[in-house]
């Protein structure tokens, strides 16, 4: 169970700043939504979270501060599954969901039997029990993503960070996905923060959106008060409706013009 405060974070790389005065609280096993066209600073945001860019403001987690820790102890604290992974190909993906655990192994450094059957536990829940041996350099990118989730899973941090999870999954593996992180936050009260490009899923996934424009934050609340037609339309140049399943979940629709 773990809550995460944002406050004042700016963030950038070497000539510029692309995220700005971004302040927002997540309550523990919450689930924030990040949205926002291309470029507008949803990985940098992430990535600042995580400690991965240079910037300034404050991030707390459990009202600590996670500038100053040391990594294994952030890593316990907060995951971060990246939209661009940099993968050791010649890896198992067992042997690579195991580095999830890192943080948590003792000073031997060596995995118990809980470590082994958390991973593979995560990998029959994730579809990846029959590539278990295989190495990483020969699985399909909607595998490889899932390996990525897996690997961030395992870490079992009370924040998980999630850029873009569902990337190159077909629609019935992106429903998984979600839903095993949907269950982990309720099983374990893990809280979220998670972008997506896909309107629907993220409507019908997190309990708030943060709509991003430009580094900053354009608009903040529930699905259905960010992820108006107009703003979708001022925001993202989009023409959209939205419409209701039969259930009443939205569903974020384009037309055409
Ligand atoms: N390493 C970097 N060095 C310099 N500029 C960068 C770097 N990474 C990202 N940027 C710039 O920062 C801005 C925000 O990028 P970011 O990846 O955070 O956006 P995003 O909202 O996640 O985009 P997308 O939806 O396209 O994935 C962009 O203009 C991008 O070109």
């Amino acid at each position: 169970m773990s809550s995460l405060e944002i406050r004042e974070l700016a963030a950038g790389y070497r000539r510029s700043t692309v995220v700005s005065e971004v302040t927002t609280t997540v309550g523990s096993g919450g689930w924030l939504g990040v949205i926002g066209p291309n470029g507008s600073g949803k990985s940098t945001l992430l990535k600042a979270v995580a400690g991965l860019v240079r910037h300034r403001g404050r991030v707390l987690v459990d009202g600590r501060e996670l500038a100053g820790l040391r990594r294994r102890e952030r890593a316990r604290l907060i995951g971060y599954a990246p939209q661009i992974p940099q993968l050791p190909v010649g890896m198992t993906v067992t042997d690579y969901v195991l580095l999830g655990r890192t943080p948590h192994l003792g000073p031997l450094g060596r995995e118990g039997r809980s470590d082994l059957d958390l991973v593979a536990g995560l990998l029959e829940r994730l579809d990846l029990g029959g590539l278990a041996d295989r190495t990483l350099a020969t699985l399909s990118g909607g595998e490889r993503q899932r390996t990525v989730l897996a690997r961030a899973l395992a870490q079992r941090a009370g924040v998980l960070l999630l850029d873009e999870p569902t990337t190159g999954l077909d629609i019935g593996h992106a429903q998984a996905l979600l839903d095993l992180v949907d269950e982990l936050r309720r099983e374990l009260g893990t809280t979220v923060v998670m972008t997506l490009h896909d309107l629907t899923l993220a409507a019908q996934y997190a309990e708030r959106l943060v709509l991003l424009d430009s580094g900053q934050v354009a608009a903040e609340g529930s699905p259905a008060e960010v992820l108006t037609p107009d703003a979708l339309s001022e925001r993202y140049a989009a023409r959209v409706t939205v419409l209701r399943t039969p259930d009443g979940s939205p569903v974020i629709a384009p037309f055409r013009g």
